[in-house]
């Protein structure tokens, strides 16, 4: 499969070159050449089959002609060895719950498969590449944790300082080895951006090998929508539905941007509801036509403080860049943080069930846009524990926080501190600082 860029300006690339480079030379992000329909046979069949079953398709769908069935399945296995369970809210409404992986985030799942995939092009290669990921808080510590100890392969995370939960950031400053925290002056834009220029230097591209985990890269981006379909064949099982509509807490858009990548492979999911929080550029989009990337505020659904999301323009382009078919698909809302502080309260007092505030704003966005003929999935994207002081002051009660994530608490903080300089970073990179 070839690999084009959604700027259209850059040469057509190989799996290889689009998983190695990351971002395209012309700023763009790399998209696959074709989308395959599955057969009907295989959603027919569905109900039989396993999570990783049913990745294993959809992996090969993507990345069969590419890397043999073989290698291919033992990735996905390995990437998909945690639950990924559906679970009735109230009538109607059903979560999918994406934290029962390594840092209890759904960001393990496409993390996990690209730190193996790379593995296996680097492996072919023999050449040590440096990774570079900006996190507004998940992302950071799913992709330590799935690149922690491999040989050739340095991670730089870069983060806002002070924007993301305690949590968090001791997920992926306390590790060490082959991983450098550094701590941006600036927000979540900032570091994204940082790592943009990172990939257009000319010197620095010639001195260093780099790459992205942010899902810029399709190799982090596309495993994203493995899990569509596992939610659909469990909500089968579960019960009778004629309609079926996701809501999906959207920051930089590479989750719900996947959902669409599975809608066009066939899954029966009617439309998707992006949940925003007051960072509302791409709800303003659908509701104007109008794209006006801003500089992110900070609130209490932190992953989602992004003002410039990179997967918009793959669905631009995914669309033939048409506002009208995007909006017969995707419809949007958005929350303060007030409004998902209570609801996280609301709901844990009626039905015990307790949200993160991400989980919260798309659970609050199918309250306001399900309709009444359907049945409605929400991603809970984060451990509510990751948020201990938040959803603690919205219950008034204490959380249960896992001892795997505790323990993350006891080690020493290693960040770096990095003033919002291109050329500092720079330095940073090439070990001159
Ligand atoms: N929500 C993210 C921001 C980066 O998103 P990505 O999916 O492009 O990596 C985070 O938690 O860091």
């Amino acid at each position: 499969m070839k690999y084009y860029s959604t700027n259209k300006e850059a040469f057509i690339v190989s799996l290889q070159e689009a998983v190695v480079k990351g971002l395209a030379p012309d700023r763009g992000l790399y998209m696959p050449e074709r989308i395959a329909r599955l057969p009907q046979k295989f959603f027919d069949g569905m109900m039989d089959l396993s999570l990783q079953g049913i990745s294993k398709t959809v992996a090969e769908a993507f990345f069969g002609e590419d890397i043999p069935k073989e290698k291919l399945d033992a990735i996905v296995g390995d990437t998909l060895s945690f639950e990924i369970p559906l679970k009735k809210v109230e009538d109607g409404i059903y979560v999918l719950e994406l934290f029962h992986g390594p840092t209890f985030a759904f960001k393990d799942v496409g993390a996990r498969f690209m730190a193996r995939m790379l593995s296996h092009f680097v492996k072919e290669k023999q050449e040590e590449v440096n990774v570079l990921v900006a996190t507004s808080g998940d992302t950071g510590s799913a992709v330590a944790n799935g690149f922690l100890g491999v040989e050739g392969i340095r991670v730089f995370v870069l983060y806002p300082s002070g924007k993301v939960s305690d949590m968090q950031e001791a997920q992926f400053t306390t590790l060490g080895q082959n991983i450098v925290a550094l701590e941006v002056d600036g927000t979540f834009d900032d570091c994204q951006a940082l790592v943009k220029s990172a990939f257009m230097d000319d010197e620095l591209n010639k001195r260093i090998k780099l790459t992205s985990a942010n899902s810029i890269n399709v190799a982090r981006f596309l495993p994203q929508s493995f899990y569509y379909f596992w939610a659909y064949a469990q909500l089968v099982r579960q019960t009778q539905f004629t309609k079926m509509v996701i809501s999906v807490p959207s920051g930089n858009l590479g989750n719900l941007t996947a959902g669409l990548f599975a809608k066009r492979m066939g899954l029966p999911v009617d439309r998707f509801i992006a949940a925003n929080n007051r960072n509302d550029v791409f709800r303003e989009y659908l509701q104007t036509g109008q794209y006006n990337p801003r500089a992110s505020v900070q609130t209490i659904a932190n992953a989602m403080d992004v003002g410039a999301p990179s997967n918009f323009d793959r669905i631009l382009d995914l669309y033939g860049h048409s506002h009208k078919a995007i909006t017969n698909d995707i419809s949007s809302f958005r929350y303060s943080d007030e409004e998902i502080s209570t609801a996280i309260k609301n709901v844990y007092i009626e039905s015990g069930y307790l949200l993160d505030p991400h989980g919260a704003c798309a659970y609050l966005a199918l309250k306001e846009g399900k309709r009444s003929d359907e049945t409605a999935i929400f991603l809970a994207t984060a451990h509510p524990a990751k948020f201990k002081e938040t959803v603690e002051a919205s219950t008034g009660a204490p959380i249960q926080v896992p001892d795997a994530l505790a323990a993350y608490m006891q080690h020493k903080k290693q960040s770096i501190p990095l003033p919002n300089d291109f050329d500092l970073f720079k330095k940073k990179l090439i070990g001159r600082s």
